[in-house]
């Protein structure tokens, strides 16, 4: 029997991984005391293969649970302790920027790869940490979103002219744009600070009438986008642009600046929950969990 614990924040994922998957519910409890520390119990005893689902959305304060959960589970007799992270996080600091710097990426996939015997993911921010196996000392299976995006695009927008707001999100625009079988094109982006960017676009001149698609795998300030969406505007006036990402790590915020921008619907995968995660990866990721975990056992 394979059992599936949430973490806080993801019951509702893991609620619809277990009914596609089969797995059994387990019941995971977590206590903040007033010093900040945390409590973990596994209400419901862990047995056979154990997977703990936590989106890595916010992280910090997820980590030490997490780990907590992954040791508790162990040492109470399961026999395989994965990881389903619909969200990993730190893969972006995948290098020292400045002297000194953590490579958060390698740091992440060292304290991970220790604690679980395997990681499933979706669409990390790999660019120039190519492969994942690189820096988790586990195994790890990463779901590609492609395929939902597309059928996403193909469904409800008219003639899409798929968008890139710079060369790192062009590996999943390529991928869609693939599928579609639609025109695609990638701009070039100087990110100034952490909500700072200037995206330069090329020319769209022979897209007119085509309904722009920005499509990129993280939101988070938004500013990327919000850049994006004004260069195509002033290129492309009319219909306004949609927006396709994969991990929607923003807040109302952001939400609403986006808009201001002129983006007239915004959708993201169910990776991070939140009020525009419209597109559900959960069925594919439910196959991936079963196919590890059948190949450990
Ligand atoms: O501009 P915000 O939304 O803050 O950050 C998201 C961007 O930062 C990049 O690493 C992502 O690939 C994406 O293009």
């Amino acid at each position: 029997m394979s059992m599936l614990y949430a973490l806080p924040g993801n019951a509702a994922f893991a609620r619809a991984v277990r009914r596609h998957a089969g797995w059994q519910r387990g019941e995971l409890e977590l206590h903040r005391f007033p010093d900040g520390e945390s409590r973990v119990r596994l209400v419901t005893p862990p047995h056979g293969a154990v997977a703990l689902a936590c989106s890595l959305h916010r992280p910090d304060a997820k980590l030490f649970p997490l780990l907590a959960a992954a040791n508790t589970a162990r040492e109470l007799g399961a026999t395989q302790v994965g990881l389903l992270a619909p969200y990993l996080a730190y893969m972006r600091q995948d290098q020292r920027f400045r002297p000194g710097e953590a490579v958060s990426a390698r740091v992440i996939g060292g304290l991970l790869g220790g604690a679980f015997d395997w990681v499933v993911t979706v669409d990390p921010h790999l660019h120039r940490i190519r492969d994942l196996a690189d820096v988790f000392a586990c195994r790890t299976v990463v779901v590609r979103t492609a395929p939902d995006l597309a059928a996403w695009i193909g469904a409800n927008v008219r003639l899409p002219l798929l968008v890139g707001p710079d060369g790192e999100s062009a590996q999943w625009v390529q991928a869609v744009a693939d599928r579609l079988d639609v025109p695609c094109v990638v701009a070039r982006k100087q990110r100034h600070g952490d909500r700072a960017v200037s995206v330069r676009l090329p020319s769209l001149a022979r897209w007119r009438g085509h309904t722009p698609v920005l499509l990129d795998d993280i939101i988070a300030s938004g500013q990327t986008l919000i850049d994006t969406a004004r260069g195509v505007r002033e290129q492309l006036v009319q219909p306004a642009p949609v927006a396709v990402v994969v991990h929607g790590l923003l807040g109302r915020k952001s939400l609403d600046a986006l808009h201001g921008a002129g983006i007239a619907r915004l959708v993201t995968t169910n990776t991070v929950p939140g009020e525009v995660a419209a597109i559900d990866v959960s069925a594919r990721v439910a196959e991936a969990l079963s196919a590890i975990a059948g190949k450990v056992l």
